[in-house]
């Protein structure tokens, strides 16, 4: 058994409450280096994942030795940055593609490059960003890299009332003229634009006059990438901006209550972000909206899943058996629609809310081969699972949504209807060690990690933390290991049910702050966890709002 389980279940009279509260915190970060050992990584039978020594410097481990040893790491950086820039100006200029720019006309998002070319554009962000943080030194960098978030202020400002689309692009405009069209100060017009102008958003090419540049450009036309400017900068930001206060008053920071952003909004103890959300329909389709900014991006397509060639999952042996494959909090199942179309044989159910089950299209596919077999069935997944004997329990962007507590009742209430067999797939993030992502990819995982704790007292996982969580729900659950498609941020983390491995014991509860919070099956009396927190009250409430929530992000998605 893992450590994060050993914590879960220590059933020694001496384990004080504080220790058993820690054994619920949403960070088993301290857990890492111990659990996660070379051997697990290589030994997790997927083989896909680095096995290299954890290093904490980001961009510094991917140098040649030999680079180093001639030359300064300054100038070694220098001279790359020069190496792949070149390469990727003479692709660019050999396919007649635009040199990227800020002008207004410059396009918003590079071409799909082919890899090797992908590769230098990715060495320039990296040597470039440590480059310029050796060139700062440490006290510099950490004295002025703290008003970052100021930008976030300035971007709030200017998203919020909509400055970018106050003139069209390609015109330019004097301030005073700018002013007249938005009820903003114009003291606080004038430094939010040009703070932004110092990140390249809008620029000023004779004093007094303002014009757009492509990332102004870009805020202006993309009505998703205005929402996720929205919903980050007037959700999240604030949300952020109270972690401190939730993590002083309620150190366990696993309730979706007492997360930072009831603290920000004054709904501590009252209601979790999407019933929120479920009561604001404007807020609720920013939201949406947003998410259909982020997972168009790159990096997160379904295709990756589906691709078995590129490193998707390998669905043959449950398509010949003419298998089941369940959806859980399946939104309206785009994801078994691609699956079918690809295994002729399998059957889906794709499990919701019953809003978002309502408002799923019907059919679900144009194509009738594909429609019949998926059917759309409204499940609770904090309640035991309805569909039973199926092959594979499938979870998308779920677990990541909760802390322990509810991740594990999550998969506890599968297990009345797992067969022998049965696969359990979650599709999410999944953390290497530090240093071990592309810094890029490492820098959008550790901060998405910290978006959810900010917003829902949720958390990304490392393997040994999925690892902890089906060892916490059942010994029955085998844990096969993690694998990531090539050029995809999701990983795909399996399980496999052996209920003969599960341990005949006396169920447990798990009272904490007077509530029952949790029944064990299978620990040993009174060897619980504490969940400091009413599971069930937070869970009820956040149910509606979240398909409120998922609707707007659907209909936005249309
Ligand atoms: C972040 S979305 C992920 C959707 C989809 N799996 C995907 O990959 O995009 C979370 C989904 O869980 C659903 N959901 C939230 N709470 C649920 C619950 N208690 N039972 C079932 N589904 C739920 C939401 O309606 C939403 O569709």
């Amino acid at each position: 058994m893992g450590k994060l389980s050993a914590w879960l279940h220590s059933s020694s009279s001496s384990v004080d409450a504080e220790k058993k509260k820690k054994a619920n915190r949403r960070s088993v970060s301290a857990l890492t280096s111990s659990t996660f050992s070379r051997k697990d990584r290589e030994t997790n039978g997927h083989g896909t994942r680095p096995s290299v020594a954890p290093v904490t410097v980001p961009a510094a481990a991917t140098e040649p030795a030999a680079v180093m040893e001639s030359t300064s790491r300054m100038v070694a950086l220098a001279q790359k940055i020069t190496r792949e820039t070149e390469k990727l100006e003479a692709y660019l200029q050999e396919n007649n593609l635009p040199s990227p720019s800020f002008d207004v006309d410059a396009p918003a998002d590079f071409p799909k490059l082919p890899a090797g070319i992908l590769k230098s554009r990715l060495e320039i962000i990296f040597a470039t960003k440590e480059l310029g943080l050796l060139a700062q030194g440490p006290r510099e960098s950490l004295r002025w890299g703290v008003w970052e978030f100021l930008d976030v202020l300035a971007l709030q400002i200017i998203n919020h009332f909509g400055i970018a689309k106050l003139f069209p692009p390609g015109q330019t405009i004097p301030l005073a003229e700018l002013q007249a069209k938005t009820s903003l100060d114009p003291i606080n017009l004038a430094r939010s634009i040009r703070l932004a102008m110092t990140k390249g958003i809008f620029s000023e090419p004779s004093p007094g006059v303002i014009a757009h540049t492509s990332a102004s450009r870009a805020l202006a036309e993309d009505d998703d990438l205005q929402a996720w400017i929205g919903f980050n900068a007037e959700d999240i930001f604030p949300a952020s901006a109270h972690v401190l206060e939730s993590i002083k008053t309620h150190p366990e920071a696993t309730s979706l209550t007492r997360s930072g952003f009831c603290f920000a909004f004054d709904t501590v103890d009252k209601e979790p972000m999407f019933v929120t959300f479920g009561k604001d329909p404007i807020r609720a389709r920013r939201m949406g909206k947003a998410m259909v900014s982020l997972t168009g991006g790159e990096g997160y397509e379904v295709s990756y899943l589906v691709n078995v060639e590129g490193g998707g999952y390998d669905f043959n042996e449950v398509d010949t058996a003419g298998g089941t494959f369940v959806d859980v909090g399946g939104s309206h199942g785009f994801v078994c629609v691609d699956l079918a179309k690809k295994y002729k044989n399998m059957k889906f159910v794709v499990q919701d809310l019953p809003k978002t089950v309502d408002s799923a299209p019907k059919p679900i596919c144009a194509d009738p081969e594909v429609a019949e077999r998926i059917s759309l069935q409204a499940h609770d997944f904090f309640t035991e699972q309805v569909t039973k004997n199926a092959d594979v329990y499938f979870f998308r962007w779920i677990i990541h949504n909760y802390s322990t507590p509810y991740a594990v009742k999550i998969l506890k209430n599968l297990i009345p209807a797992l067969k022998p067999g049965a696969r359990i797939i979650i599709n999410d993030h999944c953390l290497l060690e530090a240093g071990q992502e592309n810094p890029w990819d490492e820098t959008v995982m550790r901060r998405m990690d910290v978006v959810m704790l900010a917003l829902l007292n949720a958390q990304e996982r490392t393997e040994a933390e999925f690892r902890g969580l089906f060892e916490a729900a059942s010994k029955g659950f085998v844990f096969k290991g993690v694998t990531r498609p090539k050029g995809c941020r999701m990983s795909i983390i399996e399980a496999v049910w052996q209920p003969e491995l599960v341990e005949e014991a006396a169920p447990a509860a798990v009272v904490a702050n007077g509530h029952v919070t949790a029944v064990l099956d299978y620990a040993a009396p009174a060897a619980g966890p504490v969940i400091a927190e009413p599971v069930g009250d937070a869970v009820k409430a956040a149910r509606a709002a979240f398909a409120s929530a998922e609707e707007a992000k659907a209909g936005a998605a249309k």
